[in-house]
């Protein structure tokens, strides 16, 4: 079963303790129902004189079995929830980078709401192992009492049962519909959220969303869930009388038949009471099966979507030897997005560029001429569809891309300020970089060294947090470092500071600077331009110092 893939240890050994814990529980609840079946019916026991015993001993057996068994329970529901969970946080962050881009995020709280439904599942099978000997064990008993009776409870109990679950089967449709209305809520709602700024920032788009979106959605909701509730609440009053029609059978038609007399009759009553509750068990566990279907195949999905086989640690890497960045060769390399709609995806390439250590370059070109696919590419972000990239004269190969992407620091557009200091660095005024580098960024009177991983989205502004992000790229140390649109968020003075003072300071210092930028005024600054249109370079070429602006050629 693939379900039992997702759980911890050998499926043999849980099942023999789930069928062991089982047997030994209906054991001793089908030995109390006889018990107190015979002294209701005072038919004589084996052991007369000592029912009471029996009775107690039965009670701590059922109280100290049903212990373990929910203690193993609990155990088996957590090691499966921690498993399954561990294991996509695994395949998570060891996916390309390219493929988690095309996931959403949805899926992936999606799949982790999944997993902890999935880990109810030892709880049902257990119950259900359970109550299913018992339903057996009743059964058998009134089988042994009154064949015919017996027979004739068993046929009216399974076209109650079918009735029940045809009805209920046309309420999980409706159940459905309840849940797409949930989700599209969520989704204005989110709008609401997320965008309050904007929908403060107009009358009609605030109304718009609440009238047509929001109160409308609540208003189908309510309609609705009122409507599936109370079918709902129908089919389950329906299946509470159920019972009642089948004690009807047995305290009337039967003896009115001369079926059964008082003691049998007392026999079944007591025994159809005693299945209710294994019954009512039996029947959650059908839409139970159709949930955990979905949730496995949507964890399976997701597993299968992400090429999760890189291993981001290895024994051995020979790119983790390289002690210093000499140049990134491309050959031939080009790269697609996936295509959407049958329509022809953007792609860059084939490039052919090296870059060299200790150069200055910047990546122009107009709105999605494709800088940023470029620096992703650059990055080992996104894997090449053909082509090859070099570090040093080595090639890159899937297995080595977390490698490559270690040498380089990268500060992306929209860059994510981490809340915790996940690469433990030394942020203390001890630490003389740190201190050097908070000086060269100017965030002296900003940084409250103890507070710095503290409420960075509120205390920082974006040009202070893009400022941050500097600091932190550079205490990597990394040789090379690549910027997308870096200085869009300061404000002139730090901006020229920027382009004529921190570019060339790194320069001085060692480091290959690569940078998307738009702005025309600094070009100079750069040793080499590469300007993109359309997915390919059109222009690539190195500037004089000192010389004046770049004339740049637009296809
Ligand atoms: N994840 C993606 N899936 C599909 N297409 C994408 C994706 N990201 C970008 N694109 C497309 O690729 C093209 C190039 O985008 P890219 O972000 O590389 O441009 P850019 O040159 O950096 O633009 P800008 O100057 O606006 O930042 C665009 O047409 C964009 O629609």
């Amino acid at each position: 079963m693939k379900l039992f893939r997702l759980f911890p240890g050998p499926p043999a050994k849980t099942m023999v303790i789930i069928v062991v814990l089982g047997l030994l529980n209906s054991a001793m609840s089908s030995g109390m129902l006889i018990l107190i079946n015979n002294r209701m019916s005072g038919k004589a026991l084996p052991f007369p004189g000592y029912e009471w015993l029996a009775y107690i001993l039965l009670l701590v057996g059922i109280l100290l079995v049903g212990r373990v068994f929910h203690a193993y329970m609990i155990k088996l529901s957590q090691n499966a929830l921690y498993t399954v969970e561990v294991s996509l946080l695994q395949k998570i962050r060891a996916a390309l980078f390219q493929d988690f881009e095309g996931l959403g995020e949805e899926k992936v709280y999606t799949a982790i709401s999944d997993a902890k439904m999935l880990a109810q599942t030892p709880e049902v099978i257990l119950g259900l192992f359970n109550a299913a000997i018992m339903v057996v064990c009743g059964l058998a008993y009134m089988f042994w009492i009154k064949p015919l009776g017996g027979a004739a409870l068993l046929v009216l109990m399974i076209f109650l049962l079918l009735l029940y679950l045809l009805r209920n089967k046309k309420i999980e449709v409706e159940l459905n519909k309840v849940r797409d209305l949930q989700n599209q809520y969520y989704k204005y709602l989110r709008d609401l959220l997320f965008g309050f700024r904007e929908v403060k920032m107009s009358i009609e788009r605030n109304e718009n969303l609440y009238h047509d979106f929001l109160q409308r959605n609540r208003d189908q909701g309510r309609e609705l869930s009122v409507k599936t509730n109370i079918r709902y609440l129908n089919n389950e009053l329906a299946g509470s009388l159920s019972w009642y029609l089948l004690l009807g059978l047995i305290l009337f038609v039967f003896p009115a038949l001369n079926h059964l007399g008082v003691a049998e009759m007392n026999t079944f009553v007591v025994v159809t009471l005693y299945m209710m509750g294994p019954v009512s068990t039996l029947i959650t566990f059908i839409p139970f099966i159709t949930r955990t279907k979905i949730a496995v195949e949507r964890i399976e999905e997701l597993e299968h979507s992400i090429r999760a086989n890189i291993t981001v640690k290895q024994q051995y890497n020979d790119l983790a030897e390289i002690q210093e960045f000499l140049n990134v060769r491309f050959e031939d390399v080009s790269f697609f997005y996936e295509s959407r709609n049958g329509k022809q995806p953007f792609g860059i390439g084939p490039l052919n560029l090296e870059l060299r250590k200790g150069e200055v370059v910047f990546i122009t070109g107009s709105n999605g001429s494709g800088k940023s696919t470029f620096m992703n590419m650059l990055a080992g972000l996104y894997l090449p569809a053909s082509g090859n990239i070099k570090l040093n004269g080595k090639e890159i190969g899937i297995h080595n891309y977390p490698y490559y992407s270690d040498q380089l620091s990268a500060i992306f557009t929209g860059n994510y300020l981490f809340n915790e200091n996940y690469n433990q660095w030394d942020l203390t005024t001890s630490n003389e970089l740190f201190m050097d580098l908070i000086a060269l960024m100017e965030l002296k009177d900003v940084i409250k060294l103890d507070t710095i991983y503290k409420d960075i989205g509120t205390r920082y502004s974006k040009g202070q947090q893009k400022r941050l992000a500097m600091i932190y790229a550079l205490l990597e140390e990394k040789d090379v470092i690549l910027l997308d649109e870096w200085a869009a968020e300061q404000d002139p003075y730090f901006r020229a500071r920027f382009y004529k003072y921190i570019l060339p300071l790194l320069k001085k210092r060692g480091k290959t600077v690569v940078a998307v930028t738009h702005d025309e005024s600094y070009y100079t600054c750069a040793d080499r331009v590469i300007h993109f249109e359309e997915g390919v370079i059109v222009k690539d070429h190195y500037l004089q110092p000192g010389i004046q602006a770049v004339h740049i050629d637009i296809k």
